[in-house]
């Protein structure tokens, strides 16, 4: 990759239907596979409360964090492909999936088009985004609100998304070099 042109993103996925540890692990590895993406880190999974549509199964999430040089379309391109691949559909809005990978931040950027806003519009209100977001980049300031994550994910812990248990994060998902 050329340095110069290469941007920083951060990934939350979720999973609340099936295997969902095997299916985080599947879709980081998909994404790690890409050719012009490089998993850099991953947060540890945390348990969490659904938010949104209640009566549904406690959801597995993290967040993982990505170098590449693809623009933001076409990396929610690529998020979208995998999570097809992984069964995703879409029935209930909020409601249970196999996989859910929303685009949080892309370095600094800020837009609002028809398929994609980002930063994500509902990050700031959400503990399962903020809290492994926080493990990552505390020091990160998000680029509307101004604020750092740390600050942000203050501010919603214990509120929506409140979680259950913090699972350290285990061999397997650690990326791999390429
Ligand atoms: N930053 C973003 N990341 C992912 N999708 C986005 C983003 N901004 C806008 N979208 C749009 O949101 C649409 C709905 O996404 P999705 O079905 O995953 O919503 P959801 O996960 O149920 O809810 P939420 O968006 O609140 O997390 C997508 O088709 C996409 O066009
Ligand atoms: N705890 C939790 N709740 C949710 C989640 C999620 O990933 N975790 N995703 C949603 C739609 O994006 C709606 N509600």
């Amino acid at each position: 990759m050329d340095a110069s042109k290469v941007q920083t993103a951060y990934l939350s996925l979720g999973s609340n239907l099936g295997d969902r540890r095997l299916n985080l692990r599947t879709a980081i590895a998909i994404l790690d596979a890409h050719p012009e993406i490089d998993v850099t880190r991953v947060s540890p999974i945390y348990e969490t409360e659904p938010v949104g549509y209640l009566d549904q199964p406690d959801f597995l999430n993290l967040v993982l964090e990505l170098q590449t040089e693809l623009d933001a379309k076409k990396l929610w391109k690529i998020t979208s492909s995998t999570e097809l691949e992984l069964g995703r559909q879409r029935d209930i809005k909020w409601g249970p999936r196999t996989i859910d990978i929303d685009i949080l931040l892309v370095d600094h950027q800020v837009m609002d088009t028809d398929d994609l806003i980002i930063p994500h519009p509902r990050m700031a209100d959400r503990a399962f985004v903020l809290l492994p977001l926080a493990d990552l980049a505390g020091d990160l300031v998000h680029p509307v609100t101004r604020q750092t994550v740390s600050v942000m994910a203050n501010r919603v812990e214990g509120k929506d998304g409140v979680y259950l248990c913090k699972i350290p994060l285990a061999n397997d998902y650690e990326p791999t070099e390429n």
